[in-house]
């Protein structure tokens, strides 16, 4: 059986039912996912940009030896984005996570950088 004693059809039904939507209503909501979508691909271009920079920070690194996190760099970004976070409205817990995240993800490549530019084991 696929509807609940309420008769609301449940997460297993096939079909998505696409509720009646007022004309206007749709309207906006196209229009308001125009914009979600471009702002979606700046988000991913502008990624782009920073993981080619952070790559090239990683080919830095390796070869000077110095270590793929910096704590430091680190606590002086956050502090730096969670204000420019509440200036903006954003939720600077949200803001500092989302650093979090992009910075780990920088880290493994510098680690993979470096494990790239180390001599291989001769034992
Ligand atoms: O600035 C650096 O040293 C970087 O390696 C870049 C970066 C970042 O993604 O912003 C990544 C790792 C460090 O711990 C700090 C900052």
């Amino acid at each position: 059986m696929s509807t609940s004693q309420t008769d609301r059809p449940d997460e297993s039904d096939e079909a998505v039912i696409e509720p009646v939507l007022d004309e206007s209503v749709r309207a906006q909501l196209t229009r308001l996912r125009e914009s979600i979508d471009n702002i979606d691909a700046a988000v991913v271009h502008m990624l782009a940009e920073r993981f080619k920079c952070t790559q090239q920070v990683g080919h830095l690194k390796a070869r000077h030896h110095l270590p793929p996190a910096d704590p430091g760099r680190e606590a002086r970004q956050i502090a730096r984005l969670r204000q420019l976070a509440e200036s903006a409205k954003l939720d600077p817990a949200f803001a500092e996570k989302l650093l979090n995240f992009i910075i780990a993800e920088v880290i493994r490549h510098h680690e993979t950088i470096a494990d790239g530019t180390r001599a291989p084991d001769t034992r």
